[in-house]
């Protein structure tokens, strides 16, 4: 029996706990961390609601500390996919069935349980697993993972609130079905709350999940599995396997009830599955729902009449919180010359007082970047950087894996806004500085507008309100999220829905009612109450 409309409101952000010196969360979260530390973990996949262990182990390692071991997860083949598939699918028609606010009460559950009782076990997972201290662990695996579960409830309940007119003698209703097969969610090593998101937004519709995290984020991702398990979430409703991205992808682009990817990672990983689905697409029994959110080149551009502090402050945030290891990091930026000076000034200061190291210890502002791999390809553009002609490196440029895989914070100037640092996407603590005359505002906005295939983040710093405008129209299609007078970085939930265009995705904007849409498929349903017993129209006279 559910015979009423049920209510659920839109919630305020949860709040951001500080971690100061003495505070009871340091020492609560402080005490997570070392009994993480003090143990092997043994993480299994979770298909059809069971423990799966393979015997296949694979090591983790906090990046910043790669002699220590925390545990291995079992990894898995082809058959753990299709067994994967085979659940999602069985357990399809009971959860979709099941009452809304039966459904929304787990979610919201697994929000309260990870603002209460796990919020230092998401949190030291992710300092550990993913190498992020501890404000960053807060806003992204407590925070943000705890709106995204209270923001969507909210928003889902809106959807299925809206429905059609009906015109007199006719019922017309709107059902908002979950998609007629299983949905897959491939999330990156970044962040603890898109990897949690990918699954539970779609699973939140009606939908089944298989869900394949970063091998990298598998720490964190098997806490907020359990999580999600004792909050109530019926076996097989989202499935958790650790497998090779191929391997994945040579089964479930081939199934015939595939409905659907969510995706988060790099541009090259979407554009390679979205070619493969149109390959397969007369395999399916439904066009599937292609949702990618993925890379960026995300830019800062001041104008002559900036407050060089601002622009300081936020090029050392937006560029280098979590190693800029963002998709939203800052990592061009457009100085005038009449400024420059004094902003590069404040900001290599404001670098030198950032100390480098373990998240473990807290006032380590940078750790390390996510392996060896990262590790590698950031320091090869620090390296050429230091070899090329009109580039100089102003901060920074040192790295070391001796220990961990620590980057320090660099700042590279180039004379040429197309240097290619000032085009790809690095994903690491760079940061490239191109000065352009304070008279060329608008030339340098297209410039900025032309540089790079992405349209993730961007931001305008300026006091005068004349440029904010010209800024705003002509980056119109420049970036996804458009800030004037921040960092790039940083959306909240419920205020700044995310998401970029270009390469950069679909710009389904996660934590909003756009990106649920995707995850329904609904019917419309006319009931006509006394139907007509006589073809004839009313109007037409007899002869
Ligand atoms: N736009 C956004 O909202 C957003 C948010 C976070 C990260 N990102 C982007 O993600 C990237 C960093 O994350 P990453 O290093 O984890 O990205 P990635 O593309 O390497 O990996 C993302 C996921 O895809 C899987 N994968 C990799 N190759 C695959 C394949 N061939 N088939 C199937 N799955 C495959 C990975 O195992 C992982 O689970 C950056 O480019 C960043 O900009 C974007
Ligand atoms: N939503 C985050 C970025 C997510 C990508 O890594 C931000 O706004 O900084």
């Amino acid at each position: 029996m559910h015979n009423a409309y049920f209510d659920f409101a839109a919630p305020a952000n949860e709040p951001v706990y500080a971690y100061a010196p003495g505070s009871p969360e340091k020492a609560a979260l402080k005490k997570q961390l070392a009994a993480f530390k003090a143990t092997q973990a043994d993480i299994p996949m979770y298909i059809n609601g069971q423990e799966v262990r393979t015997g296949k182990t694979v090591d983790l390692r906090p990046p910043h500390e790669h002699q220590h071991k925390l545990g291995h997860f079992h990894y898995g083949d082809a058959s753990h996919v299709n067994a994967a598939i085979d659940a999602a699918l069985a357990a399809r028609a009971q959860w979709a069935a099941m009452p809304w606010e039966q459904r929304a009460a787990i979610f919201l559950k697994a929000a309260e349980l990870i603002a209460g009782k796990y919020r230092y076990h998401m949190n030291a997972a992710t300092m550990l697993g993913q190498s992020k201290n501890a404000y960053q662990a807060e806003i992204d695996s407590a925070c943000e993972l705890i709106d995204f579960l209270r923001f969507n409830v909210h928003y889902v309940s809106e959807i299925y609130r809206q429905q059609p007119v009906s015109s007199a003698g006719v019922h017309n209703r709107l059902e908002y079905r979950g998609l007629e097969g299983f949905v897959l969610a491939v999330t990156p090593f970044n962040f603890t709350a898109i990897a949690g998101n990918l699954p539970a937004s779609a699973a939140m519709c009606g939908n089944v999940v298989v869900w394949k995290p970063a091998d990298t984020q598998v720490f964190a991702a098997h806490e907020f599995m359990k999580i999600m398990i004792e909050a109530g979430l019926p076996a097989g409703v989202i499935n958790l396997v650790y497998v090779d991205g191929p391997v994945l992808g040579d089964v479930v682009f081939k199934h015939p009830d595939f409905a659907g990817i969510h995706f988060t990672g790099s541009t090259g990983v979407f554009q390679q599955m979205w070619k493969t689905i149109g390959e397969n697409i007369q395999r399916y029994k439904t066009y599937p729902r292609i949702v990618g959110e993925t890379g960026g080149k995300d830019f800062v551009v001041a104008h002559k009449s900036a407050d060089p502090a601002v622009v300081a402050t936020a090029l050392a945030r937006g560029a280098f919180e979590y190693q800029g290891q963002k998709c939203s990091a800052a990592s061009r930026a457009y100085l005038p010359g009449n400024i420059a000076q004094e902003v590069k000034e404040k900001l290599v200061a404001q670098l030198k007082t950032m100390k480098v190291g373990t998240t473990e210890d807290f006032s380590n502002f940078i750790n390390a970047v996510i392996d060896e791999r990262s590790f590698n390809k950031i320091a090869k553009y620090i390296d050429n950087a230091k070899q090329a002609e009109g580039v100089q490196i102003i901060a920074g440029g040192k790295y070391d894996k001796s220990v961990g895989y620590f980057i320090e914070p660099t700042v590279i100037e180039t004379k040429d806004p197309k240097y290619v640092t000032m085009c790809e996407e690095i994903f690491g603590p760079v940061l490239t500085i191109h000065v352009y005359d304070e008279n060329k505002f608008e030339e340098i906005l297209e410039v900025v507008n032309t540089t790079s295939p992405y349209a993730l983040t961007g931001s305008i710093i300026a006091q005068d309100r004349y440029a904010i405008n010209l800024a705003t129209d002509k980056l119109v299609n420049a970036a996804g999220n458009f800030y004037i007078n921040d960092k790039p970085t940083g959306a909240v939930v419920g205020q700044q829905p995310f998401g970029g265009a270009r390469a950069s995705g679909t710009n389904d904007k996660a934590g909003s009612a756009m990106n649920l849409y995707r995850w329904m498929s609904a019917r419309t349903i006319k009931e006509t109450l006394v139907p007509p017993t006589d073809y004839k129209y009313p109007f037409v006279q007899e002869a």
